[in-house]
């Protein structure tokens, strides 16, 4: 039974079966021997009867009253205790917090005046733990772990959309510019890079208003005094439909808005373009301003950033042209027609229409036929087949898509192109880098598509390398102690990952077969998944023939991905009659971005046999999926040669609001962030560390006329005689704590599955806990609490 006083601090779990409930923390207002009345938290009053107070009330640990810097130190090593020490230092405005070697960012929404040159200053050439957790620590500890031992370092950014990762990133990089600095034009460079990649790759979402698209590794170069020498960014899986299509409330890429506010009026009746409440692509969300943004004076840094980044003037007027061709290109009117019994349509003629096609610098009317007809190869011959108007309506989208994404792509490259230096042959081996990973995070919406997939698939990835990572760190730590650490066990998600897609008729290969097969659909794709995975535990298949979902049981939990469209996306083609067009364009900015779809088009024209039916550009290119392996295995590749650190960021609640803790949306996060399993691993070894001082005055009270570890002259000496002290902790933290210390006496005792906190706690009521301010009133006799 547990024995409560007005003041204490308990756990409250009220066992609402929730899926992100966890224990709440709360202090005992009221305690007779009918009720006991507790306020959480969250403010909120709760009556629970003596009855139920065993299973509804646990004791708090000490540490978790009033937080801890490092988590892993937490007495209450679970989500309930993160979860509150989280919110404690939010409230007073403290948003880092280590985790064994993450930091955890929780999202302030709010400017707090943590960033100044002097924080910089503070926290260079310190040790991590030195001061408290901050953004600048896990760079400083990059940037000097990168000198000392001449090994590339990495920092892993990770949370969910809107928590923070892109401002992160910036921060690390703003940090690493300014002790590195000699304000040299490449650091300016690599640092003007950032606005042209959000113009062209951010967009304002119901999550964020500024959120990133793609997922970016920024890998900043220097050299052997330590300058910045360059850098190199990679690009992952931009969100090409927004182009063609955005939510409600949300915005397509700031690009455009901010085109139309900025470029110069003559320059705007060159492309046809007046405002973007013109144009249907830029108006689906009902939404073409944004709140915090200023789209006029974001144009003009723009266009400075790109002068710095080496953007030629033509370049960058044939940039323009092609964005305001995709903004015509969208106000094209269809009508629907039948055509010998078939759905057709036409595509109508109008000042879009022939601005959209000068701009891109083809015929018209070749424009209209490529996007109502469809040209099919049998056996030599060509038939020339109508499309209906849903089908015309794709193609354009399609077509737009591919500009869009040839043309980011080709921004990256221009950008690389200024700020990649390759290494020199005699300043090679000297070169060290610092990369940066700013990638989306897990994902779990109410339809997951195939974008999902390879988001999650990504995750898994980099949650076995995290894993791996902190395990290895513990493994050296119990080295490090003389620990014996063979028997401890951890699960990583290998099996899973060899079923996405390492091992042979993996996922992803699957879907990749048959998106490479002509007559192949989403449904035979999905017959192929079942029948190759049904038997598998991480797999779960449709409950019935109808259905066309399939699930994977992630690391973070379920997912359950809708497979209707999979094979199109993955294919990401475009039809030959759109390369074609391309092809006759007399403008050689979209000929080159479209250069290598042109050069295996015209491969497969001149081919001596021709293609089957249904030939497309689709059979040679690379799927999307074979692309973003190929990514990813090199991503990890490198990673896995650095030494990294982990920045979880965690959005605190979905209103881009200031102190506002929403504690389930946070339970979600941690538990996708792959924290709990570095806690997983700490708990299957020793979880619980003390160095001798702290030791002392925990168990000191066992131990009659024991002196504060402070009084005593010498603590090592004291430990001579340790068995009594293990044998006496042992016994007291009964039969499941084993404590041990460690073989070389080197600074920590480490105790083992250390259960017993309850009866620990009392001991320290009894031996004047400092955080509760009577210590007479608050004293409970471990017997009555047995
Ligand atoms: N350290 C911080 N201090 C103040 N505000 C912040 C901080 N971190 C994030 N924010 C606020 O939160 C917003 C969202 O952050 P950010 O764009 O970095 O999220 P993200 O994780 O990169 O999201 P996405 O995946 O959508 O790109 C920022 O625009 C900013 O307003």
């Amino acid at each position: 039974m547990v024995i409560l006083q007005q003041g204490d601090y308990v756990w409250l779990d009220l066992q609402t079966g929730r899926q992100f409930d966890v224990p709440v923390g709360a202090v005992v207002k009221l305690c007779d021997s009918r009720q006991i009345q507790v306020l959480d938290d969250e403010g909120q009053e709760h009556w629970v009867s003596p009855q139920n107070a065993s299973s509804n009330l646990k004791p708090m640990h000490p540490t978790s009253l009033q937080g801890v810097q490092d988590m892993i130190r937490l007495g209450d090593l679970n989500e309930a205790g993160i979860l509150r020490n989280l919110l404690i230092r939010y409230i007073d405005r403290v948003i880092y917090t280590y985790t064994g070697s993450i930091l955890v960012a929780v999202n302030p929404y709010q400017v707090l005046p943590i960033y100044t040159a002097e924080q910089i200053r503070l926290y260079t050439n310190r040790k991590i733990g030195e001061l408290p957790p901050h953004i600048f620590a896990i760079a400083d500890n990059c940037y000097f772990n990168m000198q000392r031992s001449n090994k590339d370092q990495c920092c892993i950014i990770s949370g969910e959309s809107g928590a923070g990762k892109t401002e992160s990133t910036k921060l690390i990089l703003q940090f690493l510019a300014a002790i590195s600095g000699q304000h040299s034009w490449i650091e300016q460079q690599v640092l003007e890079a950032t606005p042209i990649l959000e113009a062209f790759g951010n967009a304002k979402t119901i999550r964020n208003d500024n959120s990133s698209r793609f997922g970016k590794y920024i890998d900043i170069h220097f050299n052997k005094r330590g300058a910045i020498e360059g850098a190199k960014i990679e690009q992952y899986l931009l969100e090409k439909s927004r182009v063609c299509r955005q939510a409600s409330d949300e915005r397509n890429y700031h690009i455009f808005y901010c085109m139309l506010k900025g470029m110069p009026a003559e320059q705007k009746a060159k492309l046809g373009l007046g405002q973007a409440s013109d144009f249907c692509y830029l108006t689906m969300g009902q939404c073409t301003e944004c709140d915090g943004r200023n789209d006029l004076s974001d144009y003009s840094s723009i266009q400075s950033a790109m002068k710095v980044l080496m953007f030629s003037d033509t370049e960058n007027w044939e940039i323009s042209k092609l964005l305001a061709a995709i903004l015509h290109m969208g106000n094209l009117c269809f009508q629907a027609r039948t055509y010998e019994n078939l759905d057709a349509c036409v595509v109508v003629r109008s000042p879009d229409l022939s601005t959209a096609a000068s701009l891109l610098e083809v015929e018209p009317k070749d424009v209209m036929l490529c996007l109502s007809t469809r040209t099919l190869i049998t056996r030599g011959e060509s038939v020339c087949t109508p499309l209906s108007m849903a089908q015309g309506l794709d193609v354009r989208d399609a077509f737009v898509k591919g500009i869009y994404g040839r043309l980011f792509v080709w921004i990256v490259d221009k950008i690389n192109a200024a700020i990649y230096r390759p290494p020199s042959c005699h300043s090679g081996a000297l070169r060290r880098s610092i990369g940066l990973l700013d990638i989306f995070g897990f994902e779990d919406f109410t339809v997951n598509s195939f974008e999902q997939l390879c988001i999650n698939f990504a995750n898994e990835s980099l949650q076995q390398f995290f894993v791996r990572h902190v395990f290895k760190l513990e493994q050296e730590e119990y080295n490090l102690e003389d620990i014996s650490w063979k028997h401890i066990e951890f699960s990583d998600n290998q099996e899973a990952l060899d079923m996405i897609a390492i091992k042979p008729l993996n996922i992803i290969s699957l879907i990749d077969e048959e998106s490479k097969f002509p007559k192949g659909t989403d449904a035979t794709m999905l017959y192929k998944l079942n029948s190759q995975h049904k038997q598998n535990s991480f797999y779960i298949p449709p409950k019935n023939s109808y259905e066309t979902q399939f699930g994977i049981q992630h690391f973070a939990g379920v997912v359950s991905y809708e497979t209707k469209g999979f094979l199109e996306k993955n294919r990401d083609s475009l039809h030959t009659d759109i390369i074609q067009l391309v092809h006759s364009s007399k403008n050689k900015f979209i000929k080159q971005i479209f250069q290598a779809d042109v050069a295996m088009f015209l491969c497969g024209y001149h081919q001596p046999s021709p293609a089957p039916k249904g030939a497309e550009t689709r059979k040679r290119s690379p799927t999307l999926s074979s692309q973003f392996k190929r990514s990813l295995d090199l991503l990890m590749r490198t990673l896995s040669v650095c030494q990294p650190f982990f920045v979880r960021c965690i959005k605190p609640n979905e209103h881009k609001r200031p102190m506002l803790f929403n504690r389930e949306l946070c339970v979600r996060q941690l538990r996708y962030s792959g924290m709990m399993e570095t806690i997983r691993i700490r708990r299957a070894g020793y979880p619980i560390r003390y160095s001798f001082a702290e030791f002392v005055e925990r168990y000191r009270v066992l131990m009659p006329g024991v002196k504060p570890a402070h009084m005593q002259e010498d603590l090592w000496g004291d430990f001579a005689d340790r068995s009594s002290w293990t044998d006496l902790a042992n016994t007291e933290t009964g039969k499941s704590g084993r404590l041990r210390s460690s073989p070389s006496l080197r600074r920590l005792l480490v105790l083992q599955d250390h259960h017993d906190l309850k009866l620990e706690m009392e001991r320290d009521k009894a031996s004047q806990d400092k955080v509760i301010p009577d210590p007479k009133k608050r004293a409970v006799s471990a017997r009555d609490s047995a």
